[in-house]
């Protein structure tokens, strides 16, 4: 019987190792000393030593040689949110996925540690310290969180003790940092355009911001502990910067180190969110003919005015996580990273 080869456990592959998150978890992997291939649909830089491998995650020929010899395997690739596109996100997160997981198996891969989201379970109702207990959203409200749920699912339920296939999921929640194509790009954009001048709601819905570093090192502390005996096999983790903080607060902080105006008038959250609401499906029912983004979708005006924050308690306990950067560190960083979105620049 031929023996099977066991790579090295310091050779991994990151799929969606060219988007913000998963570059900056190559950066660390290398200095780390972890040899690293990384598979995209795009390819956004380079680095000595790395293997880039270009290809679409839904094509398992593509993806075999990029897993190649590696015996750990973090999947960070998604669609943007911002993109709503149904299709889009149902082949690459669900059929994707199954791809990805169905690669690894072939490949001799021993782990899999998924990149999910915290907002599985947001429905736009507030979550207060919410753990990792809390049932899956009923009713998502995006079909990026429909499919990130049905991705999640599929990456624990393939945890497999017997196939030697451990997998683990990280549910982190408002990544930001230097790169970030998202957060601090949209939040300029909006108030360049003059619409960052009201706060929807009260203003005092607390929320979790973390810092990209943070999330990388809970991806690789999962990544080590995964093991045929650990407790964390086939489960999720929460992690966040452990610093809930207004959501409002948090904008007007970046703004104002940005040179913007701090938001100022209020909103009644309601009427705001019926407004999206009502936005979207007009959006939806034009689509043939007319297509628009509206910047206020009802996830954003939900994520906007309502408590969302996490326990990382289950982290700490079972990966020994604790931030490594606090959130006022991460804004300042985060701040001098973007010179050219400074006001007048
Ligand atoms: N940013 C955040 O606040 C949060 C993010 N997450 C999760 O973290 C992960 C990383 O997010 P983030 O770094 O922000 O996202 P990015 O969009 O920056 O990175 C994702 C990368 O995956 C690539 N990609 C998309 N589709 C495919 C495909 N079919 N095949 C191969 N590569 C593909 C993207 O390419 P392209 O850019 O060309 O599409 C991009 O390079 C995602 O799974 C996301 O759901 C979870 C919680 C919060
Ligand atoms: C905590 C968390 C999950 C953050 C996610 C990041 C984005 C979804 C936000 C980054 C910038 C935010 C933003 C808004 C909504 C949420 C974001 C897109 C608004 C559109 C909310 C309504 C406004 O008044 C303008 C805001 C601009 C910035």
């Amino acid at each position: 019987m031929a023996t099977r080869v066991r790579p090295s456990n310091k050779r991994c592959a990151v799929i969606g190792g060219s988007g913000f998150l998963g570059r900056h978890l190559v950066e660390t992997l290398v200095d780390r000393g972890y040899s690293v291939s990384v598979f995209d649909i795009r390819q956004s830089y380079e680095l000595p030593g790395l293997t880039f491998h270009l290809g679409d995650l839904c094509d398992e020929q593509a993806l075999l040689p990029a897993l190649k010899n590696a015996s750990l395997v973090f999947h960070c690739a998604s669609p943007a949110p911002a993109s709503d596109d149904r299709e889009l996100f149902e082949r690459v997160n669900i059929q994707g996925t199954r791809t990805v997981i169905q690669a690894c198996l072939e490949a001799g891969v021993q782990k899999l540690v998924l990149t999910s989201s915290a907002s599985v379970v947001f429905e736009g109702k507030d979550i207060k310290n919410g753990q990792e207990d809390l049932p899956y959203a009923g009713k998502p409200i995006d079909y990026y969180t429909e499919t990130k749920i049905e991705q999640e699912k599929l990456v624990l339920q393939a945890c497999d003790r017997e196939k030697d296939f451990l997998t683990v999921a990280i549910r982190p929640h408002g990544i930001f940092g230097p790169r970030d194509p998202q957060l601090v790009p949209i939040l300029v954009d909006t108030a360049r355009r003059g619409k960052m001048k009201f706060i929807i709601g009260d203003g005092t819905n607390l929320v979790d911001f973390t810092f990209v570093e943070n999330v990388v090192h809970g991806h690789i502390l999962a990544a080590e502990n995964l093991r045929p005996n650990s407790p964390i096999c086939g489960k999720p983790y929460h992690i966040t910067n452990d610093e809930p903080v207004r959501f409002w607060d948090f904008m007007s902080e970046v703004l104002v180190a940005l040179g913007y105006a701090a938001p100022r008038f209020h909103l009644p959250y309601i009427l705001v969110y019926g407004l999206a609401l009502l936005l979207w499906l007009l959006s939806m029912i034009l689509r043939p003919v007319l297509s628009f983004k509206p910047t206020f979708t009802p996830m954003r005006v939900a994520l906007a005015g309502t408590h969302h924050y996490y326990s990382c308690d289950r982290a700490k306990q079972d990966l020994g996580y604790k931030p490594v950067v606090s959130l006022k560190e991460g804004i300042q960083r985060t701040v001098q990273s973007y010179p050219h979105l400074r006001k007048g620049a």
